[in-house]
C-alpha cells in the first residue's frame, strides 16, 4: 500500500515550516529526506508518524503501519539487549527477535544491560527494534548517528531487505547510505515563506 501525502503543511510552535508537501512512498521503495539543519525534516517525520497534527493537508496509508525511530534510541537501560527486543516485540504482538539480532550483529551482546552499551551499540539495538515491530513503513530520523562504517552497511542491508519484502522507508539523513533505487526528496522545495519562529514552541518540556 502506498503512502500518499498531499498539500501537507507542518509546523513547530504553530508556525508553518513546510507547506504543500506532496509525495508518494510506494511499497518496496525508499525515499531519502534531504535538507540543511533546521529545514523541517524532523517536523515532517513527526507529523507523518502522528506525533503532532498537520496544519493542513492529507496523509493516507500510514495508520498503524509506521515504525518510527527518532534521534533518541528509546531503550530501557535496565533491561538487557534481548529483553529490550522482546519487550518491543510484545508491544506489537510478536515474539521472534532472532532476525533483529542477526541483522545488527547483536548476538554477542544479548545479555548486556542496554545502559552499559556504547553509543554505536545502543544505536544498533535501537534500529534492531524496527525489525521486531513487523510494521511495513519505517520512518527514520538520522538513523546512522554513532554508527561506524560497518554498522552503516548493516543498516543499509536491513533497509534493502525490508524493501525487498515489500516494506518502505522514509529516511532523513545527511550521509549517503548507498541504497539501491532510493529516491531523494529535498524538503527545501516546500519551505514556508514565513520565518517567524523566534520564541515559538509547542513543547511543554524541552
Ligand atoms: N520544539 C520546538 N519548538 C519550536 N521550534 C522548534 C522545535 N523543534 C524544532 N524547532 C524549529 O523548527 C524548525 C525545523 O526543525 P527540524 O528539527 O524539523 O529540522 P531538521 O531539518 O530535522 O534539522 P536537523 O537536520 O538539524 O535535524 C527549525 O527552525 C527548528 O529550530
Amino acid at each position: 500500500m502506498t503512502v500518499s501525502v498531499h498539500d501537507l503543511c507542518v509546523a513547530r510552535g504553530g508556525v508553518p515550516i513546510l507547506v504543500d508537501v506532496t509525495f508518494d512512498l510506494a511499497a518496496g521503495s525508499a525515499l531519502i529526506l534531504q535538507g540543511p539543519n533546521g529545514s523541517g525534516k524532523t517536523t515532517l517525520l513527526r507529523t507523518l508518524a502522528g506525533l503532532q497534527p498537520p496544519l493542513a493537508g492529507h496523509i493516507e496509508g500510514c495508520e498503524d503501519r509506521i515504525a518510527y525511530a527518532a534521534h533518541s534510541d528509546g531503550l530501557k537501560s535496565m533491561l538487557s539487549v534481548q529483553e529490550n527486543l522482546r519487550f518491543w516485540a510484545a508491544v506489537f504482538g510478536r515474539s521472534d527477535i532472532a532476525p533483529a539480532l542477526d541483522a545488527f550483529n547483536l548476538h554477542d551482546l544479548t545479555d548486556r544491560l542496554a545502559g552499559t552499551l556504547s553509543a554505536g551499540q545502543k544505536r544498533r539495538l535501537g534500529l534492531a527494534r524496527l525489525l521486531v515491530t513487523g510494521r511495513p513503513i519505517w520512518m527514520l530520523d538520522e538513523p546512522t548517528v554513532s554508527l561506524d562504517k560497518n554498522a552503516v552497511q548493516m543498516f543499509a542491508a536491513a533497509v534493502e531487505a525490508h524493501m525487498a519484502s515489500g516494506g518502505s522507508a522514509l529516511i532523513a539523513t545527511h550521509i549517503d547510505l548507498g541504497l539501491r533505487d532510493a529516491q531523494v526528496l529535498d524538503v527545501g522545495q516546500f519551505k514556508a515563506s514565513s520565518d517567524a519562529l523566534a520564541g515559538a514552541s509547542d513543547e511543554a518540556f524541552l
